[in-house]
């Protein structure tokens, strides 16, 4: 049978990337949606982005929901210090699959700890799971209408501190209404929008960073 768009993404990174180089991995799977197939990775307009709020929150405890082949996994996980540690969801085993595959070529399997299942299902086990306290960032990158029930979740299940940076893609496109009418007008976060454009396209997208503030 015709494999999958992850099956071929996964061989151009076996084929174009260098082993043990994250560069290389994102450089790779960028060539292939520009230039072979559209995916729905974030993409390296909004990449860099997502780079620069990572840099600066430098994470020990990092949270990914919505890790498809791990494209947004390696760059935030490349990026952070020794000792940190990113938990990333995936509901669908077959982009699971791949995305280890992707991450283990970049090198950075030691960092992240890819759990399969459903964010609503994994997030009230966090802390007895996965022994976390609380997450310092937040990627936020599943099903669109999942972002507003798992922001609130994560506040009740006391996994957010002061502080806490929360980052979510595709707030225009596909677009998550609700989420930004909640984050915007809650007195809990501070929110920005950084306007981009939907991953290797001219159509509008961006990101909204949200600080928890308690
Ligand atoms: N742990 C979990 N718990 C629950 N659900 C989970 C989960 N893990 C995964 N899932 C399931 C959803 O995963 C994929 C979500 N991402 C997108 O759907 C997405 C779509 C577009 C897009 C598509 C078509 C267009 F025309 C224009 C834009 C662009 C993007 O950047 C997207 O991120
Ligand atoms: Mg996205």
């Amino acid at each position: 049978t015709r494999s999958t768009r992850p099956q071929r993404m996964l061989k151009a990174v076996q084929k174009n990337a260098t082993r043990g180089d994250p560069l290389s991995v994102i450089s790779a799977i960028d060539r292939f949606c520009r230039h072979s197939e559209w995916a729905m990775n974030v993409g390296d307009e909004k990449g860099t982005i997502l780079d620069s709020v990572v840099s600066e929150v430098n994470p020990a405890m990092a949270l990914e929901l919505g890790t498809y082949c791990g494209y947004s996994t390696v760059r935030i996980a490349r990026l952070l210090p020794p000792g940190a540690r990113l938990v990333t969801l995936e509901f669908n085993g077959d982009y699971a699959a791949i995305a280890r595959q992707v991450i283990e070529w970049a090198g950075l399997e030691d960092m992240v700890q890819l759990v399969e299942g459903a964010s609503g299902d994994w997030i009230p086990r966090m802390k007895e799971h996965f022994g976390v306290k609380t997450f310092d960032f937040i990627f936020l990158d599943h099903w669109k209408d999942r972002y507003l029930p798992d922001i609130k979740l994560l506040e009740e299940c006391g996994l957010l501190r002061k502080g806490t940076v929360v980052l979510a893609d595709n707030v225009i496109c596909p677009g998550t209404p609700d989420y930004l009418e909640y984050i915007r007008n809650s007195p809990s976060y501070e929110s920005n929008y950084f306007r981009s454009h939907l991953e290797y396209t001219k159509a509008e997208d961006g990101l909204e960073k949200s600080v928890y503030v308690g």
